[in-house]
């Protein structure tokens, strides 16, 4: 499913991750352990596309991705900060990835609430998100990221 083929990257000259490869098959949950700056977060932005690797190749279910810009890449990232929208509802930050892809207002409605019930957090659909847990944040933010269905999550935390 998912190959990493000798991937480097360098900060000014600094190596912050040196030829790592892996293979990992699909349905696999695989973590990824380290000392803090060893480069995990460095390797988990390259696979999302934020960050362009010095050297090596990302295969995605058989495609090349190492170039294709964030958006293109049939993958998320879920940062250790929630990132959800604050003015926006916990239903409307579920939708808006869903909206991008221009898909019928009744299927979004339907997905919506299919992920609210998978992170048990229907009764707070019009909440804000500066009204919930931390772990709640964490649990919409999970849900807005499993609603768009990517090949590969990537959770950094
Ligand atoms: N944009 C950048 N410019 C220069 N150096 C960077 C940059 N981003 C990360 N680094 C350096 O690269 C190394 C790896 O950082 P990274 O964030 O990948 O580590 P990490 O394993 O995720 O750490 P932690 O567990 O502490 O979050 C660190 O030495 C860091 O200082």
């Amino acid at each position: 499913m998912l190959q990493i083929q000798n991937i480097s990257k360098k900060f000014d000259g600094a190596l912050a991750v040196d030829d790592v490869s892996l293979d990992i098959p699909k349905g696999e949950i695989f973590a990824l352990l380290g000392a803090s700056g060893s480069g995990k977060s460095t390797l988990l932005r390259m696979l999302a596309g934020f960050e362009k690797p010095s050297s090596g190749q990302i295969i995605l279910a058989g495609q090349d991705i190492t170039d294709l810009p964030p958006y293109e890449r049939p993958i998320n990232m879920m940062f250790q900060s929630y990132a959800l929208f604050p003015h926006m509802t916990v239903e409307q930050n579920i939708a808006y990835g869903l909206k991008q892809d221009n898909l019928p207002k009744q299927e979004i409605k339907a997905k919506v609430h299919e992920m609210l019930n998978l992170v048990h957090m229907t009764q707070y659909a019009r909440r804000k998100p500066h009204q919930l847990s931390g772990g709640q944040r964490q649990r919409v933010a999970l849900a807005r990221s499993l609603a768009k269905q990517p090949r590969l999550l990537l959770l950094d935390e």
